[in-house]
């Protein structure tokens, strides 16, 4: 049976292709999505994709993935920066984490370059566009495998 991998997503990345196209690029949440599908099935993995622009529907799904996920890749969006609730309910679960940035915070405005998230990641990957999904995605599958 495959293992299902949770890839979420936070608030303003359903506009991923329109919004600020020189930060986040051109390719859109659906593009991500296909990539994802596309790079898990050889790798025997599943993917559950989601996005929301809500805290706690972000949360609920973090709950559900305790349960049924082999790992998580998150990109909290704008929650990175100020959800201890989220990295909470990261800290419920004992699979893999790895956080996902389309663009480099740390190169972006002050407040975005401490994260909650990444008190619980893995790993943490961002400032390589959309491809950063594919990456994480890499690195789960070695992660699952050595479990
Ligand atoms: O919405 C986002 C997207 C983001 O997580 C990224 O993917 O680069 C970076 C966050 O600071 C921002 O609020």
């Amino acid at each position: 049976m495959a293992k299902i991998i949770y890839v979420l997503n936070g608030p303003n990345l359903n506009l991923l292709g329109k919004r600020e196209p020189e930060i986040y690029g051109a390719q859109t949440l659906d593009d991500v999505r296909a990539m994802c599908e596309a790079a898990a099935a050889p790798k025997g993995l599943e993917i559950a994709f989601h996005q929301s622009n809500a805290e706690h529907v972000l949360i609920d799904w973090i709950h559900e993935a305790r349960e049924a996920a082999a790992g998580i890749i998150i990109n909290p969006a704008a929650y990175t920066h100020t959800s201890i609730a989220i990295l909470d309910a990261l800290n419920t679960c004992t699979c893999p984490v790895i956080e996902v940035h389309v663009s480099n915070i740390h190169k972006r405005e002050s407040f975005r370059h401490h994260s909650y998230v990444s008190a619980r990641a893995d790993a943490v990957i961002a400032g390589c566009g959309v491809e950063g999904y594919l990456l994480a995605l890499q690195r789960m599958a070695t992660l699952c495998a050595d479990a």
